[in-house]
């Protein structure tokens, strides 16, 4: 009873309910964020990942990622500094527990953009966000879209799209994602993502004008 009182004053001090993007790679979860990002300054706030892979053209340190040697990474690990990690692509990333306190202390609603894996440990914490998932209308599409990006080597290509049938396979199962928003055309996909958001968006927006 008490405990319960108190967790539930202490996710109400932890400000706005975070905001969970999940989903294949290429399926469009960072252009979809970025947007948000852009069109509501002071509401949202991105919690930035560090990862052992290489920054890619146009991505910055300390925005896009925090971009560290595997060494420091399984360091930061055994430190108890992060809230959950994961091996992806041949990569490791994770979500530092810094990240996220960044952007709660600004009473912002933290964003986070994870895979599956990051998903299931999100779950078993007390972050209590809202999960999104984005997923692309077809495999032929995610293909095209991820060839376009022209990033990803051959290699890192395949592993993404093995990874994609599972990661789409998991946003059916009942009850893993309280959204999901097939981002075909990138407006429609928009404007539903905005639309599943509102009510936490407005909540931030009366804590601002207060
Ligand atoms: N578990 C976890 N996954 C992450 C984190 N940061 C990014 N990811 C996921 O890692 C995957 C690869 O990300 P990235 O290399 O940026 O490629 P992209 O998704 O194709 O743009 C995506 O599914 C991201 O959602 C994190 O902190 N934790
Ligand atoms: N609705 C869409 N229609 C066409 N291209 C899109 C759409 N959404 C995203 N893209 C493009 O697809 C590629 C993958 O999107 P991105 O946001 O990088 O995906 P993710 O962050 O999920 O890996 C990018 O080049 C992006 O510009």
């Amino acid at each position: 009873m008490y405990l319960r009182f108190f967790s539930r004053v202490s996710s109400v001090m932890a400000g706005p309910r975070p905001v969970v993007f999940s989903g294949p790679s290429g399926a469009g979860k960072s252009t979809l964020l970025k947007k948000l990002l852009k069109e509501f300054d002071g509401v949202f706030g991105f919690s930035v990942s560090h990862t052992t892979r290489k920054p890619r053209p146009g991505e910055e340190n300390g925005k896009d990622y925090h971009y560290v040697s595997r060494e420091d990474m399984v360091a930061g690990i055994a430190n108890g500094e992060f809230i959950e990690s994961a091996e992806f692509s041949g990569n490791m990333y994770g979500t530092s527990k810094a990240a996220v306190q960044a952007v709660q202390a600004q009473n912002l609603i933290c964003i986070l953009d994870i895979d599956m894996q990051g998903v299931k440990s999100i779950k078993k914490t007390n972050l209590n966000p809202i999960y999104v998932s984005i997923q692309p209308p077809s495999m032929d599409v995610l293909e095209k879209r991820l060839r376009a990006r022209q990033t990803e080597s051959e290699e890192s290509l395949h592993k993404r799209l093995q990874t994609a049938l599972v990661e789409m396979e998991f946003s059916k199962e009942a009850g893993q994602f309280d959204v999901v928003i097939v981002n075909d055309n990138l407006d429609e996909a928009y404007e539903k993502l905005k639309a599943a958001l509102l009510q936490e968006i407005q909540k931030v927006k009366n804590t601002t004008k207060a």
